[in-house]
């Protein structure tokens, strides 16, 4: 079966991929799409946001304090950035250097840090074949996450909008989606198809990125995301012609022209992105302070403090006095024990 047939043909009950119940979507853009059904399953977080909310704009975090931050001004998911990950843990580009262990590890931080919205990990290619797909999912799920983002690039993989990607075969990629829906289970864990094939070709790049992503779907996906679309002609066609919920990844300085919520809502999407937001202003804010500190040996004049939270606000942002208070009342409790005990 050609790659185009296989991710156009209905479900059928005789398919390659294990078959899969899922909630239907009311938010398809009004369309029934042939592999979405029929038998209610419990629904993911992620998902009822999406229910609930229609859109769900995601931003990017990097490490415990931002996902506490994004928490803190009120999103209702966050997204660990493989590409800000890669920067503020290595220093190094969204170039394959960062390791699936390494997410993992950061999940967990992240996670506990906004316990009270749900956050989707970049898996990135999941570490290499469909077995390496099942531990990177395993880990992610025990590290707390609510979902992840799989791409089908080569190796080394890079960022969406940078020059210089492939993609593996589409087939390969489908068989790491079923893999990553086993490894999936009954968790409460959102998986999102992304292809990359987009850019391997000006002429037939971005219909072969949507057969793509609806073979992914047929795989097992619960979510597809193409890759950075060149205008809103391509975002549009992405809205019409790919399956299920859709995820659009908005990059300052990328390819993709940049939207509001409501406008990619009308365009078919589902779930918003905007993984760099958080890192580029934080690499701006502290290149203009620490160049300040450099110049003038000091930051006490009242405009550079200006470009700092203050000493109070910080320790709001992370709960300080909740730890005074616990520190007394074990303090109390310590000292209760002792005098009973004399
Ligand atoms: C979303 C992304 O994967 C960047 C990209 O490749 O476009 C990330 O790591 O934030
Ligand atoms: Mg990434």
């Amino acid at each position: 079966m050609s790659l185009l047939t296989a991710a156009t043909a209905k479900a059928a009950p005789a398919g390659p991929f294990p078959s899969r119940e899922r909630s239907p979507t009311g938010q398809n853009g009004g369309r029934k799409s042939p592999n979405l059904t029929v038998r209610m399953q419990q629904t993911t977080r992620v998902q009822r946001l999406i229910e609930e909310q229609g859109i769900v704009l995601m931003p990017g975090c990097y490490d415990a304090l931002s996902a506490a931050i994004v928490q803190k001004v009120g999103f209702s998911a966050g997204f660990i950035s493989g590409y800000a990950l890669s920067a503020s843990l290595l220093g190094k580009p969204d170039f394959g250097l960062l390791t699936p262990p390494e997410m993992a590890a950061a999940a967990r931080s992240v996670c506990a840090a906004a316990p009270l919205i749900p956050i989707i990990a970049d898996a990135d290619t999941g570490g290499g074949n469909a077995l390496n797909v099942r531990r990177t999912v395993k880990d992610l799920i025990a590290a707390g996450a609510a979902g992840c983002f799989l791409e089908d690039q080569a190796w080394p993989k890079k960022c969406g909008h940078m020059r210089g990607k492939q993609v593996i075969p589409a087939e390969e990629h489908a068989a790491k989606i079923a893999s990553a829906r086993d490894a999936i289970g009954d968790s409460d864990f959102f998986l999102v198809a992304r292809t990359d094939a987009r850019a391997t070709s000006a002429k037939t790049g971005l219909s072969d990125a949507i057969a793509r992503a609806n073979l992914y779907m047929e795989a097992g996906a619960d979510a597809c995301f193409v890759e950075a679309p060149r205008d809103d002609d391509e975002l549009k066609e992405i809205g019409r012609w790919t399956k299920g919920y859709r995820v659009c990844n908005m990059i300052e300085g990328g390819v993709t022209p940049l939207h509001t919520p409501e406008e990619l809502r009308a365009m078919g999407f589902h779930l918003i992105v905007h993984p760099l937001t958080a890192l580029y202003a934080s690499a701006h804010a502290l290149l203009d302070v620490l160049r300040t500190l450099k110049e003038k040996g000091t930051t006490r004049d009242e405009d550079d403090l200006k470009k700092m939270a203050t000493f109070e606000e910080f320790n709001q942002l992370v709960s300080l006095e909740s730890w005074f208070e616990l520190e007394a009342r074990y303090s109390n409790l310590r000292n209760a024990v002792t005098v009973k005990s004399r």
